[in-house]
């Protein structure tokens, strides 16, 4: 029952295909594909806070000129203050429509008692499964070459429970949950997206040696299970020397599976090895709901509405999402307008030394987009 389901999930999620289209995802099943009506899917849009709404704007552009079948249900929640009612909204038009493309909802660090919102809307949903692809671009320079890995990280649970209290004063415990069900469902997802996209390994990371009975469960699963696909080599690292391995010798890494917050901490120094937050994409995929946001989920807040953000994360998430829904020549058209434009070099934003907008290197996308 849980392999079926699981396999299922997988399956639709999954092939990438040729390496300049790594960031893109196809399905090869259609049990979450959304409906279509009057020839149109319609996806919910949460821009979210920071630099959301520049980039969803870069997003919306590039699907209005390339004629994409989508009709946008836009939901300006943010994540701070009285939001409540926002993230409802969010919750049912993410369960009524399928399929979403989101920003990132600003968590202030400072004000207790508030959860975040991003957290919440992954748990009531139950998107299980966050994939984010960490490959290098051609013509971003990169202290490193070669870096081609998968991130599958649980987004339900772990470190991110939400369970905090200050048992008496000066003393507080925090309760990382970790289960067996979801620790299954996981394993099972990455052996099944490492199958069908010919990995040769996956790796679970974690810290055993010191939590012995979370992230010794959490190992254990993945390990168990991984005798059940015996063409695809097991293996695991301690999440400190991962991180340190990531950083030194990041091509030995193909598919990873990660706890909650492992996850988090490996996408981030992934992003950094292949040119920063602004480039990577990725997905939360539960059992019948997709949403799509950059990979590293980054609020952007100190450079918000100056026009400097680089959309190529939400652009190329977008682009998976096109594939999710089977729109694979608008997939194509967009994510190879923006690598394009990255391998010249010419427009670049100034995460990647550049000086141009977020607008001018949309419009160079739209350019490319017709030339190609
Ligand atoms: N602070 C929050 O509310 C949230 C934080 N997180 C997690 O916490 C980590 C740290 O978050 P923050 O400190 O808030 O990071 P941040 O949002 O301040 O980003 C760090 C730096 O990267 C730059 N950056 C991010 N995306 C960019 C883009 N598209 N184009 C150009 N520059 C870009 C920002 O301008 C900033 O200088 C994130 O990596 C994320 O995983 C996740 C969700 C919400
Ligand atoms: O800070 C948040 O609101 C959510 C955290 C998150 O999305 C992450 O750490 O990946």
């Amino acid at each position: 029952m849980l392999r079926s389901s699981a396999s299922k999930l997988a399956r639709s999620a999954i092939p990438l295909v040729g390496a300049r289209n790594a960031t893109t995802v196809a399905p090869t099943s259609d049990i979450f594909k959304p409906l279509k009506y009057g020839g149109k899917y319609t996806v919910s849009l949460i821009p979210g806070d920071g630099i959301g709404a520049e980039v969803s704007e870069s997003v919306k552009a590039i699907f209005k000129a390339d004629n994409v079948p989508v009709e946008w249900e836009q939901i300006d929640v943010t994540g701070v203050g009285n939001s409540e009612d926002g993230i409802r909204e969010s919750v049912q038009s993410l369960k009524k429509n399928k399929v979403g493309l989101k920003g990132i909802l600003f968590t202030p660090v400072e004000r207790s008692g508030h959860s975040s919102f991003n957290v919440a809307l992954r748990q009531e949903l139950d998107i299980f499964a966050s994939l984010v692809l960490i490959k290098n671009i051609p013509g971003v320079q990169t202290r490193h070459s070669g870096i081609d890995m998968c991130l599958i990280r649980e987004n339900t649970e772990g470190e991110y429970s939400g369970l905090e209290h200050q048992s008496v004063p000066g003393v507080v415990e925090s309760l990382k949950i970790i289960t067996k069900y979801k620790s299954e469902r996981i394993s099972r997802f990455a052996f099944e997206f490492a199958l069908k996209n010919n990995r040769k390994a996956v790796t679970v990371v974690h810290k055993a040696n010191i939590m012995k009975l979370a992230d010794g469960l959490f190992r254990r699963t993945v390990q168990d299970m991984g005798a059940e696909y015996p063409t695809i080599k097991t293996n695991d690292m301690i999440v400190d020397n991962a991180s340190m391995q990531a950083v030194s010798n990041p091509q030995q890494f193909d598919v990873l599976v990660l706890p909650n917050l492992y996850g988090s901490i490996l996408s981030n120094i992934g992003a950094g090895l292949v040119g920063g937050p602004g480039l990577v994409p990725g997905c939360n995929i539960g059992r019948d709901i997709a949403v799509f946001e950059p990979g590293c989920r980054h609020v952007g807040l100190d450079i918000k509405g100056t026009n400097q953000a680089n959309p190529s994360a939400l652009i190329l998430s977008s682009a998976m999402m096109l594939r999710h829904l089977g729109l694979e020549s608008h997939a194509d058209r967009i994510s190879n307008g923006v690598y394009a434009v990255l391998a010249e070099g010419q427009v670049r934003t100034p995460d990647l030394k550049g000086t141009n907008t977020t607008s001018e290197f949309t419009k160079a996308v739209l350019d490319k987009m017709e030339s190609l």
